[in-house]
C-alpha cells in the first residue's frame, strides 16, 4: 500500500492507496502529521510520497524520517509521467503538478484545465499530448476575506456563512458576494476563454473550498476533491523501484 501526503499552505491531506484505490483519507494540520503513527500500525504500507509547498517544522520532519518504508520527496528532479514545460521547475509547487498528473491519468488524451481552490486558487493547463504548460495563481477564498479585513480601515472579517446575494445589500453581503461571486466569475472566465482555444477542453475542480457553481459551464466540470492525492499516487507508482 502507498502512503500519500500532500502538505498545503492551510491543510495537510494524507491518504492510503491500495494500487489505484484510495482506501482512507484524512485532512489535518500541516504543523503536526499526528495521524502517521496510527496509519502505519493500521495498514501494511510499503512506500510513500510527500509533496509540500511549505517548509516543514522539526517535528514533522522527524516523524517523516522515522517512517519504516521508503519515502519519495517530490521535487523538480522527480521523474514524471507527463512532460513538464514549466520554465522554473525548481520553484513550481508540486501540488500543482500532481493535480494535472491526476487529471491526465483519468483523461490522458484531452486538453484539461484544473482549478484547485485552496489557500490559493491555482489554474493548471495540460494538453492532449500530456504536456503541462503551467497556469495561474490567484488568492483563495479565505485569503480574499482576510485581505478585505486586513487591508482596510473598517471592513469586518466575513465568512461564507450567511445570506448570499448576487449583489450585496449591506456590508456583509457586499463582502461575501464580492469574494464568492468574484471567484465564480473568475473561474468561469478562465473556462470560457480557454474553451475558445481548446473547444474539447475538460475542467476539473478540486481543493478544500467547496462552492456551488450556478453558471453555464457546469456541464464540463468534474469535481474531484482528491485529484492531487491521486496524482501523487500515480507519480509514486511511476517511480516504483527508483526510491
Ligand atoms: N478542516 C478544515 N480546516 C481549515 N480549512 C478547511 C477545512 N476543510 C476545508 N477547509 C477549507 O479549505 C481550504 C483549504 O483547502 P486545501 O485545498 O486543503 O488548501 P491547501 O492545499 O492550500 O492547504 C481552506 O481555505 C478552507 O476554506
Ligand atoms: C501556488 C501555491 C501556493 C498553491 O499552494 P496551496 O494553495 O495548495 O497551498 C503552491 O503551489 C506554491 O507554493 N507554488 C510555488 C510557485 C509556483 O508554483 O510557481
Ligand atoms: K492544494
Amino acid at each position: 500500500m502507498n502512503l500519500i501526503i500532500d502538505i498545503g499552505n492551510t491543510m495537510a491531506k494524507v491518504a492510503l492507496f491500495n494500487v489505484g484505490e484510495m482506501v482512507e483519507v484524512l485532512t489535518e494540520s500541516n504543523q503536526s502529521l499526528g495521524c502517521l503513527k496510527a496509519l502505519c500500525s493500521k495498514y501494511p504500507i510499503e512506500q510513500g510520497i510527500v509533496a509540500t509547498v511549505i517548509d516543514l517544522n522539526e517535528k514533522v520532519l522527524a516523524d517523516l524520517a522515522a517512517l519504516p518504508f521508503p519515502l519519495l520527496w517530490l521535487n523538480h528532479q522527480t521523474p514524471l509521467p507527463v512532460v513538464n514545460l514549466y520554465e522554473t521547475p525548481e520553484t513550481l509547487g508540486y501540488d500543482r503538478m500532481a493535480a494535472v498528473v491526476g487529471a491526465n491519468e483519468q483523461f490522458p488524451h484531452r486538453d484539461i484545465l484544473v482549478v484547485d481552490a485552496g489557500t490559493c486558487i491555482t489554474y493548471e493547463f495540460i494538453d492532449s499530448k500530456g504536456q503541462y504548460h503551467g497556469g495561474n495563481i490567484s488568492p483563495g477564498m479565505q485569503m480574499r476575506f482576510k485581505a478585505l479585513h486586513q487591508f482596510t480601515g473598517r471592513l469586518p472579517l466575513v465568512g461564507t456563512d450567511g445570506r448570499k446575494l448576487p449583489m450585496g445589500r449591506d456590508t456583509e453581503t457586499a463582502i461575501r458576494a464580492g469574494v464568492m461571486k468574484g471567484m465564480e466569475y473568475e473561474i468561469s472566465g478562465y473556462i470560457e476563454s480557454m474553451k475558445h482555444k481548446y473547444p474539447e477542453l475538460l475542467v476539473f475542480l478540486t481543493g478544500g473550498d467547496e462552492f456551488s457553481f450556478d453558471s453555464s459551464v457546469k456541464s464540463i466540470i468534474f469535481a474531484d476533491r482528491f485529484l492531487v492525492l491521486k496524482g501523487l499516487n500515480r507519480i509514486l507508482n511511476y517511480n516504483n523501484g527508483r526510491i
